[in-house]
């Protein structure tokens, strides 16, 4: 069945705004926001808690039955940073926020990350890795890369998704329904 509102993974790094613009994007546009980070959590998604890295040893195969149904109806706006594991075909955009290391730092280092954490944050930031594996996963033109340094870029970044919005709803036959 054709989905009449597109889904959109939005992904990075950690601390480089994935959060900030997906509650923003939701309320301009109605699209529902799915955090993985709580889907994780709540729904018990995982194998444990890794104290090294701080964070749940997820189970991708449960995680992704978790959300298959909501998903496949579209409309949906995925939160995570990583995005290689959900299927080609729930996906219509994926954007990958980007941010210079020294922002990066002052960011995850005010939420206290221990050092293991933080070096392997910014390590991934420099050398693209989400960027990459976006590339490999999904269609070129379907992914975009979004600086997210500035206040300023925030909100272009959302004036941007928004316009694709309008235009895949006008190119998909749903222009008239409700965001
Ligand atoms: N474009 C931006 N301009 C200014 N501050 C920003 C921007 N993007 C994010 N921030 C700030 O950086 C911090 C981290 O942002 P946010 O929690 O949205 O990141 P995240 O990518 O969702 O992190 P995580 O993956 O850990 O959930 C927040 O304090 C947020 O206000």
């Amino acid at each position: 069945m054709a989905r009449t509102l597109p889904n959109v993974i939005v992904t990075g790094t950690p601390g480089v705004g994935k959060t900030s613009h997906c509650e923003l994007l939701a309320e301009r546009t109605g699209l529902k926001h799915i955090s993985i980070n709580d889907v994780v959590k709540t729904r018990e998604c995982h194998e444990g808690w890794d104290d090294e890295y701080q964070s749940w040893v997820v189970d991708e195969d449960k995680l992704l039955d978790a959300i298959e149904d909501e998903v496949k109806q579209g409309g949906c706006i995925l939160d995570w940073h990583a995005c290689d594991l959900f299927p080609k075909s729930w996906i219509d955009l994926v954007v990958v926020l980007r941010t210079d290391t020294a922002t990066l730092y002052d960011r995850l280092s005010a939420r206290n990350y221990n050092e293991t954490k933080l070096q392997e944050n910014i390590d991934s930031e420099i050398m693209e890795v989400l960027l990459q594996e976006a590339r490999e996963s999904y269609d070129e033109e379907i992914v975009v890369e979004l600086q997210s340094t500035s206040a300023e870029e925030l909100d272009t970044n959302i004036d941007r998704i928004e316009a694709w919005l309008t235009q895949w709803k006008e190119n998909n036959g749903s222009s008239t329904e409700a965001a």
